[in-house]
C-alpha cells in the first residue's frame, strides 16, 4: 500500500499523541507511514505523496508554532495538485483564535491546488473519546478514496 506521511507539531505534547494515535490507526490497517516532525519535514517532498496528515497546535496569537514557519513559508513554492490533507490538531479554546494555524494550513494549502478533505479537526487541549471518533472519520474519509 502506499505510504501516508504525518507531519506533526508540539511543544507540550499533545499533538505529538495525537500523531502517534494517528500513525497507529494507520499501521494497524497496513499502511506503511512517515512521521515526521514539522521542524525536520521538507515541503519539497509533499508532491511526492498521495495522502498527508498535518498535525499541529496553534501558538501566539492564532499563528503558526515558531518551528513550522520554514515549512509554511516553502509550501509557497510547491504544486500539490494530486495531494489530499487532512489537519488535525489541539489547541486551546481559552485562546481568542482557536485552532487557527489549521484555517491558515486550509487556506495555503488549496491555494497550492492540494486537496484538503474535510474542515479541520479541531480539538479543545486534551482529546476526549468524541475527539478520538471525528479523527477515526477524517482519517476513514482520507483512506476512502
Ligand atoms: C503562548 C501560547 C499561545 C497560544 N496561543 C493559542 C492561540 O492563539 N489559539 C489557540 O487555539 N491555542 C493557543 N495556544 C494553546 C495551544 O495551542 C494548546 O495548548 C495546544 O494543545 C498545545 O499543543 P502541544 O501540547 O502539542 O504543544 C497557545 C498556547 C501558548 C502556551
Amino acid at each position: 500500500m502506499e505510504e501516508i506521511k504525518v507531519i506533526y507539531a508540539s511543544m507540550s505534547g499533545r499533538n505529538q499523541h495525537l500523531a502517534e494515535y494517528v500513525n497507529n490507526f494507520l499501521t494497524t490497517k497496513g499502511y506503511p507511514v512517515i512521521n515526521e516532525e514539522i521542524s525536520q519535514s521538507d515541503a519539497f517532498t509533499l508532491a511526492d505523496y498521495k495522502k498527508v496528515i498535518l498535525i499541529s497546535y496553534t501558538y501566539h496569537d492564532g499563528d503558526l508554532p515558531d518551528e513550522a514557519l520554514d515549512f509554511y513559508d516553502d509550501l509557497n513554492d510547491v504544486d500539490l495538485t494530486g495531494v489530499e490533507f487532512a489537519l488535525i490538531g489541539s489547541s486551546s479554546t481559552t485562546h481568542e483564535h482557536f485552532g487557527r494555524a489549521l484555517d491558515r494550513y486550509f487556506k495555503r494549502l488549496t491555494a497550492k491546488q492540494a486537496t484538503v478533505i474535510a474542515a479541520p479537526v479541531k480539538i479543545d487541549r486534551d482529546p476526549q473519546a468524541t475527539d478520538y471518533q471525528r479523527i477515526d472519520a477524517l482519517l476513514n474519509a482520507l483512506l476512502a478514496d
